[in-house]
């Protein structure tokens, strides 16, 4: 698995005041949307495209378009839906899947309660996006969803991620000889007992859309 922690003084910036416990949902939620874009900048470039030549005024150009099948982006729903407007944004043709899964804060395991993604998968390129990547659990479960379906190439955004969760992923997917990136904002310490991201940003989803 290759991971990629996108260093520039930009998402230190916002991940900064994304952290901080004093920023309100309103800011969180804008922030959250403008780190997904510069992450998913760099996220994509390997995203497939189509040599193509257009007319300019004065002469023939060559050039690219996005090439098809265009991508999916599967946010992780709850607190993934903060990361999909940006990534739309960026790529207006992809697709959007959903997948709904909930950690059980007692064992930590990931639980899947919606899926609603193609059931043909092969040759696209998935993009996932989901806030935190801590123990791994649902990262390496949406992942497998999607191998599952035919998907050879996979990419997650997470804005932070916990050493454990990208040992975790290693390992679960080790041997399967499919590539697979992890691109964030940043790799934290570790996770506490509670299976939180130290020193994290707290629960994503309830910070992006309230306890519930
Ligand atoms: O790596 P893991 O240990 O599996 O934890 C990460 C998951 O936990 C959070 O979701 P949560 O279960 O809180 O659901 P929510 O988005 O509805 O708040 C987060 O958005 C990830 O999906
Ligand atoms: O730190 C964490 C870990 C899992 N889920 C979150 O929202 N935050
Ligand atoms: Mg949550």
């Amino acid at each position: 698995m290759e991971t990629l922690v996108v260093d520039h003084p930009l998402v230190a910036h916002k991940l900064t005041t994304l952290r901080d416990v004093r920023t309100d949902s309103p800011t969180f939620r804008r922030l959250a949307d403008e780190l997904v874009t510069l992450l998913a900048y760099e996220a994509t470039r390997d995203v497939r495209v189509a040599d193509v030549s257009v007319r300019t005024p004065v002469a023939e150009a060559h050039g690219v378009r996005m090439a098809r099948p265009y991508p999916l982006v599967v946010p992780i729903l709850r607190a993934g839906l903060g990361m999909l407007d940006g990534m739309t944004r960026l790529l207006p043709t992809a697709e959007v899947g959903f997948l709904g899964m909930i950690r059980n804060e007692s064992t930590l395991q990931a639980e899947t309660y919606a899926t609603r993604l193609p059931d043909d998968l092969s040759g696209r390129q998935c993009y996932v996006v989901d806030p935190m990547l801590a123990t791994g659990g649902t990262l390496a479960a949406a992942v497998q969803f999607l191998f599952d379906r035919g998907a050879d190439d996979v990419t997650a955004i997470c804005l932070l991620a916990a050493p454990e969760g990208l040992a975790h992923m290693d390992e679960f997917f080790a041997g399967s000889g499919k590539p697979i990136r992890v691109v964030t904002a940043a790799l934290d310490e570790r996770l506490n007992e509670n299976g939180y991201i130290v020193p994290g940003l707290g629960d994503a989803g309830d910070r992006l859309y309230g306890v519930v």
